[in-house]
Formats: structure tokens, sequence, C-alpha cells
């Protein structure tokens, strides 16, 4: 039975990182909030995604780093701690307890309905309460869906679901570390993944079936980060493709059947190859939109093909951008856009206005946390030419520079800048190499602030800092 409505300004359907910030933001403005969550408050980014694997990974490269320097490597002979750094994963999981959230939502005034959202019309929503007991909300200004995305498996590879397969979840939640794991996909949760197995210990073989990793970013990113595998004892392998899986009883080893006919057994298989909308079960229907789609919505995040300006999707669920900080910068401008309309004042929604978030296509900054790590942002030199702009790119040798070489020993990184001739600005920057993540904001900023390049040659960086490739790199610009 569905109780009486409760009236609220604004309704969140998911509260992952997305969510939360569109709450805050209306929040802020005076606006009575109510966030609806079905699992745990913070989302995928919290517990099963970016907080987890950067906990996995940190260790791997502070280790890496020492090793890197002689003097500092004698210090430290051994390998990883398993329990150590499983211990610590889990403390920044909070052990998969929400409760820190759920306070930061009490303290910042915004409601917490816990259950099952589901769009029921204009500015409504029906909330299914794990009891079955259902609630209906209904929002006077605006409804927000940020549910997020879950892991896609191929659905054409027998026997792949009865064998159980890791996703996302068991890869950044697994309590013990396998002998084999078997990876399949070379985007980012697959490198990133097979680096902190294959340093926990596990024996680690990553399937790529193209013929690179990490496909969007420059060519020499994936190039390093499969050379820094193969170094760490990953056994990587392009071209191939699984086409059955089998694991006999529903437990034991795992055998994943290779297209020539090899039979390559694990203990586990991880299949990262891709994530889809979690908009299945979300009502869609009612507002003519088709379930299970990606959300199309414009740079103020208000979704397209529904009447009245009151729906917004944020987050991985539009899929402008599958990042934490893009969703959370989402959330701020769709935050605005909601307390905008409220206020009745007029929408900025152009190229960098208040509510338009131009960031997602002109300068979404990126790091993998590998080993060397990438750290990218804006457009690589092939995505420029695909968008018709005349450009040039800059490259240089990290290991060159001065800064570079004391980080670590025999250091070996590459940087590249993608110069538009026109504009005289830069419109992408790729940093690949040990700590070069730190390196990318200074990018960011160039990218997004349209730097022309004759001030951002006044910006001079530190000595004796990695940064100092600036300098090579902007040379290269002006010519
Ligand atoms: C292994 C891995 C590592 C990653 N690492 C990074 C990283 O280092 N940096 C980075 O920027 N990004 C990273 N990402 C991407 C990042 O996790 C996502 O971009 C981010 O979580 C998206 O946030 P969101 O709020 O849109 O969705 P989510 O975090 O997925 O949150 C959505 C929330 O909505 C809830 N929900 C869904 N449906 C309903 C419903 N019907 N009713 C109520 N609640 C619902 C869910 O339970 C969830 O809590 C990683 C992803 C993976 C898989
Ligand atoms: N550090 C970070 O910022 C970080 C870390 C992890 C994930 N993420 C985000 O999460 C999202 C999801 O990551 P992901 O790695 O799952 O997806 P992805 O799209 O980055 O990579 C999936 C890979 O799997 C391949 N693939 C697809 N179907 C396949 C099949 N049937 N067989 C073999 N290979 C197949 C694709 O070609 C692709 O290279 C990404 O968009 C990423 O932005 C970010």
């Amino acid at each position: 039975m569905t109780t009486a409505p409760e009236e609220y300004d604004v309704i969140v359907v998911g509260a992952g990182p997305t969510g939360e910030n569109v709450a805050d933001r209306t929040a802020a403005a005076g606006l009575r909030t109510v966030v609806v969550e079905s699992e745990l408050v913070g989302g995928e980014c919290s517990y099963w995604a970016c907080m987890p694997s950067k906990a996995l990974l940190r260790p791997v490269a502070a280790l890496a780093g020492a090793r890197g320097v002689a003097g500092a490597r004698e210090a430290v002979g051994g390998a990883l701690d398993p329990a150590a750094v499983l211990a610590r994963r889990d403390s920044f999981t909070s052990h998969w307890r929400d409760d820190g959230q759920v306070k930061w939502l009490r303290d910042t005034g915004i409601e917490l309905v816990r259950g099952h959202g589901r769009l029921a019309g204009e500015r409504k929503v029906t909330v299914e309460g794990e009891d079955g007991s259902e609630r209906l909300l209904t929002a006077r200004y605006a409804v927000a869906v940020c549910t997020g995305s879950r892991p896609v498996l191929p659905p054409d590879v027998p026997g792949l679901a009865e064998a159980r397969p890791w996703t996302n979840r068991e890869a950044t939640g697994s309590p013990a570390v396998p002998g084999r794991l078997a990876v399949v996909g070379g985007g980012v949760v697959g490198v990133e993944m097979a680096t902190a197995w294959r340093a926990l210990g596990s024996e680690v073989v990553l399937l790529v079936r193209g013929e690179g990793l990490l496909p969007r970013m420059e060519p020499f990113a994936g190039e390093l980060v499969a050379e820094g595998l193969r170094a760490a004892g990953v056994d990587v392998r392009f071209g191939v493709s699984v086409t059955a899986v089998e694991r006999v009883d529903g437990g034991g080893e795992v055998t994943l059947v290779l297209e020539d006919g090899e039979r390559l057994a694990a203990d586990e298989v991880l299949y990262a190859t891709g994530r889809a909308p979690r908009t299945a079960d979300v009502g869609l229907e009612q507002v003519g939109l088709k379930p299970g789609a990606w959300l199309d919505v414009d740079d103020s995040c208000t979704v397209l093909g529904v009447d009245g300006d009151w729906l917004y999707a944020a987050g991985d669920v539009n899929h402008r951008a599958l990042l934490t900080h893009q969703g959370k910068y989402q959330a701020r401008i769709t935050g605005a856009a909601i307390v905008a309309r409220a206020q009745r004042r007029p929408l900025d929604t152009a190229r960098w206005g208040a509510h338009a978030a131009s960031a997602d296509s002109a300068g979404a900054p990126q790091v993998v946390f590998t080993e060397p790590e990438v750290a990218a942002v804006g457009l690589t030199l092939e995505a420029a030419e695909r968008a018709g702009l005349r450009v040039t790119t800059v490259d240089h040798d990290l290991g060159a520079v001065a800064g570079a070489s004391l980080y670590g020993d025999d250091y070996r990184g590459k940087a590249r800048v993608v110069f538009d001739l026109d504009r005289q600005v830069l419109v992408g920057a790729s940093f690949v190499g040990p700590g070069v993540a730190e390196l990318l904001h200074s990018a960011t900023v160039a990218v997004v602030g349209e730097v022309p390049i004759d001030r951002l040659w006044h910006a001079v960086p530190a000595y004796p800092t990695i940064s100092e490739v600036w300098l090579r790199l902007l040379e290269g610009c002006r010519g």
C-alpha cells in the first residue's frame, strides 16, 4: 500500500558522489531536499570503485617509489603485506558501512529515504522499502536521477554467468588474494586491477581483444602501461577473445576457452568490459523514456525529451564522463540549475556558463593509477582531429627532465600536449610516468582556462620538479 504523498522541493534518486552533491547544492540554497538510496550512501565510488581500488593501488606506488631511488631501495627488501593492504582498503570503505555518510546527510539538512526509487509521473517518485512498503514522494521543483552505472558482461560467452566472474565489486572488495587471476578487458578497470592484484601476489593474465590498452587515451599511454605490467610479471595478451568460460560444480578453478582453442585455468576471472546505466527499473517508461537507456541531457543536465524542465540526470547515468569528479561537477551545475529555475532566474547555458557542464567534453581530467601512472585532460590528437581542429602535438621525454631524474633513478615517461594552431591554446595534455598524477591540474587549468600560449609562457614551473617539462612543451608550441 502506498502512503499519502510526502512533499519536498527536490528529490534526488541515488546517493553516490553525484547525488550527494546535487542534494548538497539544493539544500544549501534552502530547498527541502530528500535523497533516495537503495544500497549504501556514498555509492559505487566509496565502496566498490574509486576508494577501495586506490587504497589497493597506493601501496603499490609507494613501494615502487622507494624501489626507484638508490639508497631508499636498500631499505625496502620485501614485497607488499597483503593482509595490511587489505585491512587499509577495508578502513577506506568504512568496512562497507555508510554511517559516516548518513551523518553527513543529516548534518547538512538532507533527508534520506532508504529503498528503491522509481519515477511515477511528473515530479513524482515512489520508493519501495525492503519490506515491500511503498512511499510516494512529490517534488515542487525537480527530480534528479543519479543512479550511476553497473558492470556489463558480454551476453554471448557460454558459461560466463554460471562461473560467477568477478566484476568491479569483487575486484575491489575481495577479502583474499587469488592465486591466479584472469582479467578480461584492457580499459581502466582492467589495467588498474591487474596492477593491484599482481603486486599483492596473484599470477595475472590480462586478455585484451584489441591491439592495445587504454584505447581512449594517447597510444603511448597504453604502450608504457603494457610495458609496466609486463615488467611486473603480468602476462599481457592482445588480440585475444574468450569464447566460453567453465567452472566445474560452481566452485574450484575456472577455465577460459580462448578463440584459438587454448584453455586457460585461473582461480578467478575479472570481467572489466565496460558499464551500463542503472536505468532498467527507475520508471523511465512513466515519463515517456526507454528503460535501460543512458539518459540524454543538455549541458545543464536537464533530461532531453521530457517537458517542463523538472527532470535532471547527472553522473555516470548520463554517459557524459564516467568519472567521480565529473559527476560531482555535473552535480554542482545541476544543483545551480535547479535553484535558478526554482527562483525563476534564467539559466546561463552559454559555453562555460554557470549552468553548463562544458568541461565534460572540453576539459575532463583522468588519472589511471597504474605503474607508471597516466594523467590526461582534454582531447587526444585523434579526438582533436576528429573534431576538425587544426592542431599540432609537442612530445617530450620526461626522463630528460632534471626533476624527473631526481624523482626516480632511470625515470621513464612521456608527455604530450595538443596545441590548437588557430586559437593558440592547448586543447589536450597527457603525461605518463611515476608521480605524474599531481602534474595534471596544471594542464587542466591551461586547457579549461584556454590560456593563450604567450601567457602560459610566463607560468614558471619550480626547479627541480617534473613540472619543468612544461618549459619544453611550451617551447615546442611557440616554434
Ligand atoms: C573499479 C572502478 C574504479 C574507479 N575509479 C575511479 C577513480 O579513481 N576516479 C574516478 O573519478 N572515477 C573512478 N571510477 C568511476 C566512478 O566510480 C564513477 O564515475 C562514480 O561512482 C559515478 O558516481 P555516480 O554518483 O554517478 O554513481 P554511483 O557511484 O554508481 O552511485 C549511484 C547510487 O545510486 C543508487 N541507486 C541506483 N539505482 C537506484 C534506485 N532505483 N533507487 C535508489 N538508489 C539507486 C546506487 O545504489 C548508488 O549508491 C571507478 C569505477 C570503477 C568501476
Ligand atoms: N582511475 C580512474 O579514473 C578510473 C578507474 C576505473 C574506472 N574508471 C571509469 O569507469 C569506467 C568503466 O571502466 P571499464 O574499464 O569497465 O570500462 P572501459 O570502457 O574503460 O574499458 C572496457 C574495455 O573492455 C573492452 N571490452 C568490451 N567488451 C569486451 C568483450 N566482450 N571482450 C573483451 N573486451 C571487451 C573494451 O574494448 C574496453 O577496452 C570507465 O569509463 C572509467 O572512466 C575510472
